[in-house]
């Protein structure tokens, strides 16, 4: 199976997943296009109704608009069983290294509304230390010049993405070069910098369950 089929598989077993009649989380990737393929087309096939979706991109508002599923405001839940989404790596705890599609701040919003994180990813994500995939950083864009100052006293190189404005109207900050040993702590310290909107290391909101795709199928993982 290559790495497109491994995402439609875990998408598909994602929807097992939502609970039916309920509102749920959806996240943003190419992962969780899968999952929201899937979850429509088990929609139509009357296996599961859902009273919406709280999306975390507009990319992913499109496309669940597009199937017909409606999308609730952040504001309009209190909570969510589940909040589905992909990973750029996750560790063997459930932590998890996200934004490479540049929405890791609304991840970070309706995954802390939920009780449950499902993550969906194919075998590649898997690792022991998160830092390998340069870690991306939700930013004020005026503070870039001074976060890249302090990234480098961690040992990181932090690179503009260039072009990338987010639906927040943030810029961001891809870093290489990090060894991420306490995922927590590190969230935690680089959370409080000025300037720093999200850093997309999801320690306190991480993984509950991963879906892992490989070439045995789908590997449960729980933390
Ligand atoms: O964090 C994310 C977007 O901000 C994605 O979940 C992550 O980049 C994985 O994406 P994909 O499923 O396309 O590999």
């Amino acid at each position: 199976m290559n790495q497109d089929q491994l995402k439609q598989l875990v998408g598909r077993a994602a929807v097992d997943y939502v609970t039916s009649g309920e509102v749920v989380g959806v996240g943003t990737g190419s992962t969780v296009d899968c999952f929201i393929d899937a979850l429509a087309a088990a929609i139509a096939e009357g296996r599961l109704t859902v009273a919406g979706a709280v999306s975390s991109s507009e990319r992913s508002t499109q496309r669940l608009q597009k199937h017909g599923i409606r999308v609730l405001d952040a504001a309009e839940v209190t909570g969510l069983t589940v909040y589905i989404d992909g990973a750029d790596e996750i560790d063997g705890q459930g932590h998890m290294v996200k934004g490479g599609g540049a929405a890791l701040t609304r991840e970070k919003i309706v995954a802390d509304l939920a009780d449950r994180f499902v993550c969906i990813a194919d075998a590649s994500k898997l690792v022991q230390t998160l830092g390998k995939f340069p870690l991306p950083v939700e930013i004020i864009p005026m503070a870039a010049a001074q976060l890249t100052r302090r990234f480098a006293t961690l040992g990181g190189t932090a690179t503009l993405r260039a072009g990338v404005v987010t639906d927040n109207g943030g810029h961001i900050l891809d870093v290489t070069g990090l060894s991420i040993t306490d995922p927590a702590a590190f969230e935690a310290e680089v959370n409080q910098w000025p300037g720093v909107v999200t850093v997309g290391v999801f320690a306190r909101n991480k993984a509950q369950v991963c879906l892992l795709g490989g070439a045995d199928g789908v590997q449960t993982l729980t933390f």
